[in-house]
C-alpha cells in the first residue's frame, strides 16, 4: 500500500524583516501562497531504510536530500521500526526561492504520519517541520497565511483570488543564508503594508494585490544580480500587472488575471537561460 502527494510550491506576496535574532535567524513578517506547480512523491512503508529515487528536474538524493532528513526526523522522535521507499518527481525548480526543498519535507512527514500510523497531530508535525526549515510548518498547510516568527507562527488567512503566476528563474541558484546575512537591517528598501495586502487579497483585484507586493530581500539579491531587475521590467512590460522575486530568489514572478493569461503570455517571453513556467495561485 502506497501513497501519492502533490508537494506544492510557494511565492511570498510579502515580506518583511524585523530583526536579527542572536543565533543568526530573522524575525519576519510575510504573506506565503501556495502554488499550483508542485512535486509529486509517491511513498511506500517498507521495513527500515529510507530508500529515495528522483525524476524530472535534476535534485541529489543523498542525506542532504530534505526527504531523506524529514524520514529520518520522524523515525527519531516516534521510535518505529518502519522504513520506506520514496520516488520524488522534481517539478519546482531548485534553490528557487520556491520552497522547493521544504515542500517535499513536509509532504514527507504528512505522507509517512499517515502510512506508518503515528497519529501526530497537525501541531506535532510544524514543531518537527521547523527543524527542517523555516518554511516547512507553512508547507505543511499551505493556501494563504501570515508567517511570524522565523516563519512558523502561522495564521491562516481565506483562500486569495485564483490568479495566474509566471515563474522566471535564472540559471543560477542562490544561498538563503547569504542573503539574510547580507541585509541592512537600517536600509531595507520599500517595506510591505501587511493589512494592506490582507485588505486588498479580501477585494479579489488584482491591482489593488499588485500595488502591495513588496520584498526586502530584494535589497540583497537584487543587488548581488543586476539581471534581476531587467527581469522584472520585462514581465512588467509583457503584461504582467505586479512583479515581485519570491523568497530569497533569484526566482521573479509576475500575476496575472488567470492561468490561461499566464500560460498565453509565458509563451511569448523571450529570455534565454531562463526556466519559465506558467501556474496559478493554489
Ligand atoms: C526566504 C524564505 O523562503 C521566505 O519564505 C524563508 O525565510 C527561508 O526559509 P528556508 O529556506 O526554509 O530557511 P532555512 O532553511 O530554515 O534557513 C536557511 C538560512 O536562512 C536564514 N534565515 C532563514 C529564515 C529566517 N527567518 N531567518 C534567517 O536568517 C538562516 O541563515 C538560515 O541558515
Ligand atoms: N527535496 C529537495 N528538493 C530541492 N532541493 C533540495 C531538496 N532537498 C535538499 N535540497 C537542497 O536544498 C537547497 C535549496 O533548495 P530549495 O529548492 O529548497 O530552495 P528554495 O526554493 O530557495 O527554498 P526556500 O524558498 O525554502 O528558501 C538546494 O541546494 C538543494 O540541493
Amino acid at each position: 500500500m502506497g501513497l501519492t502527494l502533490k508537494a506544492h510550491g510557494k511565492i511570498n506576496l510579502t515580506l518583511d524583516v524585523l530583526s536579527r535574532r542572536p543565533d543568526g535567524y530573522h524575525e519576519v513578517e510575510m504573506i506565503m501562497q501556495g502554488i499550483e506547480l508542485h512535486d509529486t512523491l509517491q511513498i511506500e512503508a517498507l521495513p527500515g531504510e529510507i530508500i529515495l529515487t528522483a525524476s524530472g528536474l535534476p535534485v541529489g538524493c543523498d542525506e542532504n536530500n530534505l526527504i531523506i532528513k524529514a524520514a529520518r526526523l520522524l523515525q527519531q522522535f516516534s521510535g518505529t521500526g518502519w522504513g520506506a521507499r520514496i520516488h520524488l518527481h522534481k517539478e519546482i525548480p531548485v534553490a528557487a526561492g520556491l520552497a522547493g526543498g521544504s515542500t517535499d519535507a513536509a509532504a514527507t512527514l504528512v505522507g509517512l504520519n499517515e502510512l506508518w500510523q503515528l497519529g501526530l497531530t497537525q501541531e506535532q508535525l510544524s514543531e518537527l517541520a521547523v527543524k527542517l526549515g523555516a518554511d516547512v510548518p507553512f508547507c505543511l498547510r499551505g493556501g494563504t497565511a501570515i508567517a511570524r516568527g522565523i516563519g512558523e507562527k502561522l495564521i491562516q488567512l481565506p483562500p486569495a483570488p485564483k490568479f495566474g503566476v509566471i515563474l522566471v528563474k535564472p540559471s543560477f541558484g542562490v544561498s538563503t543564508a547569504e542573503v539574510y546575512q547580507g541585509l541592512n537591517l537600517n536600509n531595507l528598501g520599500r517595506r510591505p503594508d501587511l493589512a494592506a495586502m490582507v485588505e486588498a487579497l479580501q477585494t479579489g483585484s488584482l491591482a489593488a494585490v499588485s500595488e502591495q507586493l513588496a520584498n526586502v530581500l530584494e535589497s540583497v539579491t537584487l543587488r548581488l544580480y543586476p539581471e534581476l531587475q531587467e527581469i522584472k521590467e520585462t514581465l512588467a512590460r509583457a503584461g504582467c500587472r505586479g512583479v515581485l522575486m519570491s523568497g530569497s530568489g533569484p526566482t521573479i514572478f509576475g500575476l496575472t488575471e488567470d492561468a490561461a493569461a499566464a500560460a498565453v503570455l509565458a509563451r511569448q517571453l523571450t529570455l534565454p537561460g531562463c526556466q519559465v513556467v506558467a501556474t496559478a495561485i493554489f
